[in-house]
């Protein structure tokens, strides 16, 4: 039979009809799928008991082979699942390859997904062989010659046919390009992107649907709905916000109920007594047995702990919350519920022009019970934001490496770790320097001289501590360490001219350290007058970004 218009499934899903909802054959299955043509031919998998095959539109057989699952012919292969795993065969039945998989996809611009038996993904042309090289921790069907590719580290990029990448821009998640652009997922919140992977538009959404027509739909943070153009600019909204903004802000304001609740719980020692009974934690604090209840009540409000049994646990989250994780934050909570808070109370006299009395790091280093919890403090942030950075990192074999007001070394161990043809030293002030099992140590001052003449000098997270003069001489500093073609890596979240992202940690420094988060031109201002320029700014999977400076002109 010549059928020219493709059959559809009928309603109870066991056979397929004509346009003008006449049978299309007399067979029936237990479930039939699409038909797609495959040459000048229609054809269709189903299911009848345990077998799966392909029909034609007469409703029977094309070939004589029997699966456990099959699919539909796309680029006239079909994925089907037969005793040994996932492959794909042709019009004939026959399998393609001899390689089985834990799946395949279809076959979409002459290219498929499978994943392997370690489960990793790959890519494989129309003859079964793998078109690159790399395994991913999963990838997508191509769409207009571009598919997404996520790493093994969970971020997710772009990868041309031959398996090259199209940027090499990384995202927590990611789409195919619509019309010239992908949604893409930042830590921020989803925007667009164009080819070269940057976002067309500084603002960050809730979720943001292909461009249509010149136009998306996006929903805010807080729920409203808008049509956005191409450029970002908001077209019409179609929806206000639909959060109750009064409660929003109630919550907003009693954000530090959080911190104390968290504080008290360190300061009390809970998380190293877990698990235990309401009696055994009352008798650790020294208190009566309601009072503890209401505060175990409030930590699992806040999901660190819940209760099993007539004992309370530790959750995933309340882990951090120990001193044995490697990434404990514990330091952090009695930071943030003492000297933090306290300093957080001086922003409006900050706000006002005042300046800051205390330097925290001297401050700190001054107390060798702080400098101990402070530095494990930072040592978790720098496990947890750098670890995925330091492959990243432009360094070459033989270079030697300052990593200048690395505090107890985490950065600087990552760093060795990965480039061991480096040569690294830590550099910071002594008592802090004490605390390091780091072995290649300098003692050094930010602003005294710095000995040394280094290929690369790192500043983690340290330019932001110190207003515009002492980060210019911070930098005059590095320069001065650096030797004929050294350069300096900044590592620190970027400010967007054109976004409050990271507003809150920049007045964070105003109230901390008198320090400030910094855009791109600010950095190249500074540079400007350390005698430095900016020779690269990339982007990393991280709330930092690198920046690396190098000698500017007629400075050597
Ligand atoms: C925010 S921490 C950053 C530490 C590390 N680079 C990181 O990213 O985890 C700032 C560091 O600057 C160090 N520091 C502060 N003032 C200093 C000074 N005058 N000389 C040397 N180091 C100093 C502190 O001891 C601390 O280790």
């Amino acid at each position: 039979m010549s059928i020219l218009e493709k059959p559809i499934i009928s309603e109870c899903g066991r056979y397929h009809i004509e346009a003008d909802g006449s049978p299309l054959y007399t067979a029936r299955f237990d479930e039939v799928l699409a038909f797609h043509k495959v040459g000048k031919r229609w054809i269709a998998p189903v299911r009848l008991g345990i077998k799966a095959f392909h029909i034609d539109t007469d409703g029977f057989p094309i070939y004589g082979q029997r699966f456990h699952r099959c699919f539909g012919f796309y680029n006239d292969l079909a994925a089907v699942v037969g005793e040994d795993g996932w492959y794909h065969i042709d019009e004939s039945g026959s399998a393609l390859y001899s390689q089985r998989y834990e799946f395949a996809g279809n076959y979409q611009e002459k290219v498929c997904v499978v994943m392997d038996s370690d489960g990793l993904y790959f890519h494989l042309n129309v003859i079964g062989e793998p078109v690159y090289d790399s395994r991913w921790g999963y990838c997508g069907d191509f769409r207009g010659g571009v598919a997404v590719v996520q790493a093994g580290n969970g971020l997710s990029t772009h990868i041309l046919p031959n398996g090259s990448l199209l940027h090499d821009i990384w995202f927590s998640d990611l789409d195919v390009f619509h019309k010239g652009y992908a949604r893409a997922k930042t830590l921020q919140g989803w925007c667009h992107v164009n080819k070269q992977g940057n976002a067309i538009y500084s603002e960050r959404y809730a979720s943001v649907e292909p461009f249509y027509n010149g136009f998306a739909r996006c929903e805010t943070d807080d729920g409203a709905l808008l049509i956005i153009d191409e450029s970002g600019h908001v077209a019409r909204q179609l929806r206000g916000p639909t959060c109750d903004i009064f409660a929003e802000l109630s919550s907003d304001m009693v954000g530090y109920w959080k911190t104390c609740t968290i504080y008290t719980s360190v300061k009390l020692d809970i998380f190293e007594q877990l698990p235990a009974t309401i009696e055994q934690l009352s008798l650790s604090c020294q208190s009566n047995s309601e009072r503890v209840v209401r505060l175990m009540r409030g930590l699992a409000e806040l999901g660190l702990v819940y209760l099993e049994g007539n004992c309370y646990v530790v959750s995933e989250k309340g882990s951090y919350l120990c001193l044995n994780h490697k990434k404990t934050l514990a330091d952090a909570a009695i930071e943030y519920g003492e000297d933090l808070l306290q300093r957080w109370k001086s922003l409006p006299a900050l706000i006002q022009g005042k300046r800051l009395e205390s330097d925290i790091f001297y401050a700190v280093a001054a107390d060798l019970e702080r400098v101990k919890s402070h530095h494990r403090m930072l040592a978790s942030y720098a496990m947890h934001d750098y670890t995925q950075v330091v492959p990243l990192l432009p360094i070459q074999k033989g270079q030697r490496v300052l990593d200048a007001a690395g505090g107890t070394g985490t950065l600087a161990t990552l760093i060795q770790a990965h480039f061991p043809e480096s040569s690294v030293l830590l550099g910071d002030l002594e008592s802090v320097l004490n605390e390091s099992q780091f072995d290649k140590k300098l003692e050094l001052d930010l602003f005294s001289e710095w000995s040394g003449a280094y290929d690369v000098v790192i500043l983690a997270r340290v330019l932001h501590d110190w207003d515009d003069v002492d980060a210019i001489e911070v930098l005059k500093h590095a320069k001065h360490a650096l030797n004929c073609c050294g350069e300096i890596f900044i590592l620190e979240m970027l400010m967007l001219e054109s976004s409050n992202s990271g507003a809150l940690c920049d007045l964070h420094l105003m109230a901390a350290t008198g320090g400030k988060e910094r855009t791109e031109s600010e950095f190249e201002r500074l540079s400007k007058q350390a005698g430095l320029r900016i020779k690269r700014v990339t982007k990393l999977p991280s709330l930092v970004s690198l920046i690396v400076l190098e000698r500017g002109e007629n400075n050597g």
